[in-house]
């Protein structure tokens, strides 16, 4: 029944207005499925390979499309998946582009899903899934490679912990994102909103971290439960290997890796904060390694430029201690069996996983799904956008289906 018989492979614009990749995936039993590649502009130097969605499509009806159609079953992903891997023959995805791997394979398990008349978190996460559900991380101030003149941290993520279901987690972000206009109105700031959604406006992180803090008290006081907040510091884009410091532009302030990981750790304790992402360069296990080891029983340290959702690096990762969870980004690996690898091993060893989406997105929903099935505690998705909320009114809409 989840024969392919079809994939049709088109250009769509994403949320930059950027040309990706769209994938149809349809059955011999009329099973349908349709996913489309995200992108990122703060990719990691070890990503899978994003090619020009043109010719990643060209790419991908000449060499995986006649292997998948009429050989393979949408049902069964491992299969799906390895045949991207053989029709590509690399181990970067360079040949048809992770942009059409990852868009096939989403839309491949959202055919079989279709087929077996299943929602697509109960197909990928079968009978003995957990019953949680994530807490969305929701990027509410932001710059670094996201914004033109913003912070030099791109993301400050609030992170509503204490919220007794998603749906109050998900309104407890948005309420974040209107306090912090709020506070910036009053402070006569102007601000635009950069590629996530997130406010983006001309001051430092100093003050961006007072910022945010009196957002989350506002918001923590009006609904009642407990509201963090969290960074990814995205701290590859400012690392200057030539001098071996971390800039940040906007304060004037050149780091080296002990003075990093010393700031770092300060603000953990200063904010309280609950969530750092690739607070070091991505080359840099041993300091990831380091920070872990001061503050990681206080605050998940996640990899993501690290890692890039790739087991090898993050065998590596766990053998030095480097961290204690991974961002998970299924176009960083090129298709969802490397993305539930990623997961499996990284809880195998005690490490959280972090489902994301990338700053470049499309009305695309398989993550809020992925992040069902595999249990995650945490997705990082934004908090206002359309193509942002996409995901998160999808998140509910799970649990309220499931619940
Ligand atoms: C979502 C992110 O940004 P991008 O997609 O630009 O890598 C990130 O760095 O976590
Ligand atoms: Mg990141």
């Amino acid at each position: 029944m989840t024969l392919i018989t079809d994939v049709r492979l088109r250009r769509i614009l994403d949320s930059r207005g950027n040309p990706t990749v769209e994938a149809d995936v349809i059955t011999e039993s009329g099973g349908f499925g349709r996913a489309a590649a995200p992108s990122g502009a703060s990719t990691g130097e070890y990503e899978a390979i994003e090619k020009p969605p043109g010719e990643a499509i060209a790419a991908a009806r000449e060499h995986a499309v006649p292997r998948l159609v009429g050989d393979a079953y949408a049902g069964n992903q491992r299969e799906v998946d390895s045949i991207l891997h053989a029709a590509d023959g690399t181990d970067d995805f360079s040949k048809i582009g992770a942009n059409s791997a990852v868009a096939i394979s989403m839309a491949a398990a959202k055919a079989g899903a279709d087929v077996l008349g299943a929602p697509l978190f109960q197909h990928l996460g079968g009978a003995f899934r957990g019953e949680n559900f994530p807490v969305p991380l929701g990027n509410v101030v932001g710059g670094g490679e996201h914004a033109a003149d913003a912070t030099d941290i791109q993301e400050f993520l609030a992170v509503p912990v204490g919220a007794p279901n998603v749906e109050d987690a998900v309104f407890a972000n948005a309420a974040v994102h209107a306090a912090v206009a709020d506070l910036l109105e009053e402070r006569d700031v102007p601000s635009g909103k950069g590629d996530e959604g997130a406010w983006a406006p001309s001051i430092n992180d100093e003050d961006a971290f007072e910022l945010v803090d009196e957002a989350v008290s506002l918001v923590e006081d009006e609904v009642g439960f407990q509201i963090e907040f969290g960074l990814d510091v995205a701290a590859a884009e400012m690392y200057d290997a030539d001098s071996e410091t971390y800039e940040y532009e906007s304060a004037g302030i050149s780091r080296d890796t002990d003075e990093q990981i010393d700031y770092i750790a300060g603000l953990v304790k200063e904010y309280n904060l609950v969530y750092v992402e690739d607070p070091l360069d991505e080359n840099d296990y041993e300091a990831f390694a380091e920070l872990t080891d001061r503050v990681g029983d206080q605050t998940l340290i996640c990899g993501d430029d690290l890692f890039v959702t790739n087991t090898e690096r993050l065998t590596d990762g766990i053998a030095q201690d480097a961290a204690n969870s991974i961002l998970i980004k299924p176009n960083q690996i090129g298709t969802l069996t490397d993305a539930f690898d990623a997961i499996e091993l990284a809880t195998e060893n005690g490490y959280d996983s972090v489902i994301s989406h990338r700053s470049g997105e499309t009305e695309d929903t398989t993550i809020a799904h992925l992040a069902v099935a595999t249990d995650a505690p945490f997705i990082k998705t934004g908090a206002v956008g359309g193509e942002r909320t996409a995901k998160l009114n999808e998140l509910i809409r799970i649990a309220d289906d499931a619940t």
